[in-house]
């Protein structure tokens, strides 16, 4: 019998999702390969947020499916769910609430006992450096330090697939390097499979795959050397921006 081969971290096959004449997925297909960190590059309104609400299980598809780790986000969601961590494009956090006190209620919530769940908050702000801010509350803090929390809320149920929607929305230069070293610190470390959300190219010029999202269509799928080669430009940012044109055009 030959060897099992494991499911990858994420398969979206054939998703489609309209919101009334809007076409805002038609017929995605792609996946995230284990230990993977995967760019999904889009400009405004290229159906971004859309495939992560229904990765997520917040809105349900039209047509097409998707499962995480082998586990179909449709028929089996708690278990898909139960794999993901995940950065939301708007912030959640309780802004009254501390640091700690915002970690541990989503420890809670994912029903982490006690002890683990001090420790694994321990781990997460340790490792993204903000072990001395449990105490604190998250509206005395800065912009680049609460999406700092929200990475560490994500890692607090050891994550196998981190979904980070435009995580670096609204951060300074030097927040948003940060935020890019720790991800791909995390992936490196863990083997955490990432699928990114962004249109700043130069966050996942260094990511394993690309995934280019235009207008609701997978306009290309590669390295970040394929795509630029394809384009036949030096960087990615050059070949993104050539591969929205070129289907602006279309
Ligand atoms: N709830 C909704 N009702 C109607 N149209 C919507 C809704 N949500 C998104 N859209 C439309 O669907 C398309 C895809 O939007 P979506 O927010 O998924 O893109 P995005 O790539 O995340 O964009 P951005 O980078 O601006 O967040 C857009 O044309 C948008 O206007």
């Amino acid at each position: 019998m030959p060897p099992a081969v494991a499911a990858p971290a994420v398969v979206v096959a054939n998703l489609s999702k309209r919101y009334g004449r809007i076409q805002a997925l038609d017929d995605v297909s792609f996946t995230v390969p284990v230990g993977s960190v995967t760019a999904l590059l889009g400009l405004n309104g290229a159906g971004k947020t859309t495939l992560f609400q229904i990765l997520t299980g917040l809105f349900v598809a039209d047509a097409g499916r998707v499962s995480v780790f082998g586990d179909d986000i449709a028929s089996a969601p708690v278990r898909a769910l139960e794999h993901m961590g995940i950065v939301f494009q708007q912030p959640v956090l309780d802004l009254d609430l501390t640091v700690g006190q915002n970690l541990g209620f989503h420890a809670g919530l994912h029903g982490l006992r006690r002890r683990r769940a001090a420790d694994a908050i321990a781990e997460g702000l340790g490792r993204l450096r903000i072990g001395d801010l449990a105490g604190k509350r998250v509206r005395d803090l800065s912009g680049g330090t609460r999406r700092k929390v929200e990475l560490a809320r994500a890692l607090v149920t050891s994550p196998r697939l981190l979904l980070l929607d435009e995580p670096s929305q609204g951060l300074d230069t030097r927040s948003r390097a940060d935020l890019v070293t720790d991800v791909f610190a995390l992936a490196a470390e863990r083997g955490t499979s990432v699928l990114w959300a962004t249109h700043h190219v130069a966050e996942v010029a260094s990511a394993d795959r690309v995934v280019v999202l235009h207008r609701g269509r997978v306009a290309a799928d590669g390295t970040p050397s394929g795509l630029s080669e394809a384009q036949n430009v030096d960087t990615l940012e050059a070949a993104f921006l050539g591969i929205a044109r070129r289907d602006a055009m279309a």
